[in-house]
């Protein structure tokens, strides 16, 4: 995915001032910054829900947009959801969405109403509704919010292992921390993005502790 000269504002208020960023395949990125950074607004231009003032945003292939807010029906349950999905996506079938589902450990609440859910499980389902058609570039808003610890760490497994059979992953929270398991961080701050960390891209496949870290102020967006 490649985004340049992204400009965006609201009442001419504005959000996104000149925003270029370099997504490759194999990389899991992520976009930190305080709350009204301009994050959302960011994502939901990525995934083409928002026309940008300015700038283009070119990707290949499928992508798979998991936005903030849970959007689900509360009246059907969490396989009808799937199969609704499924038809939307024009699946043959839902294999890849049940290896998601037992990595998160939803598939038992597989009949369950969503009205019915808890916040983490009703967040489990919006991932895997986002994730269920293995999009070539993940856009993840906030998407472990409301995830206890073990499902937080399944979360990044799943984001690893993605990432490892070559999916581009970008990662957006208010939330610095864990920064390790991503290895490019940018800062939304003022409108354009700042390079916090990138590794060299020769050893992304490496444990962290044995890449070399980029100098931020050799690295560029
Ligand atoms: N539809 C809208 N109309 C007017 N202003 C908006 C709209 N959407 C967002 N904004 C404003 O744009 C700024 C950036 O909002 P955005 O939701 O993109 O930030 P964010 O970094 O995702 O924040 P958070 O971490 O709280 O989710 C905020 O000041 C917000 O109030």
């Amino acid at each position: 995915m490649k985004v340049s000269g992204l400009h965006h504002g609201y009442q001419r208020r504005a959000v996104l001032r000149g925003i270029d960023l370099d997504l490759r395949p194999g990389v899991l990125a992520g976009i930190v910054g305080e709350n009204g950074a301009g994050k959302s607004t960011l994502l939901r231009i990525l995934s083409g829900e928002l026309r940008p003032d300015r700038g283009s945003v070119h990707h290949h292939g499928r992508f798979g947009y998991c936005p903030q807010d849970v959007v689900l029906n509360d009246a059907l349950t969490v396989r009808q959801h799937l199969d609704f999905f499924k038809t939307a996506f024009v699946l043959d079938d839902l294999r890849h969405a049940e290896t998601i589902m037992d990595e998160l450990r939803l598939s038992q609440y597989a009949d369950v109403r969503a009205g019915v859910l808890s916040g983490g499980t009703r967040q489990k389902l919006n991932l895997t509704l986002a994730l269920m058609h293995d999009p070539q570039v993940l856009l993840l808003d906030e998407p472990y919010q409301g995830f206890d610890w073990d499902t937080y760490q399944r979360f990044w497994r799943l984001a690893t292992r993605l990432r490892d059979t070559g999916r581009s992953i970008l990662v957006v929270s208010h939330l610095a921390y864990d920064t390790e398991r991503l290895d490019e961080i940018w800062r939304l701050d003022g409108g354009t993005l700042h390079p916090t960390r990138r590794w060299r891209h020769e050893e992304a496949h490496l444990p962290v502790h044995r890449r070399r870290a980029v100098r931020p102020d050799r690295a560029r967006p």
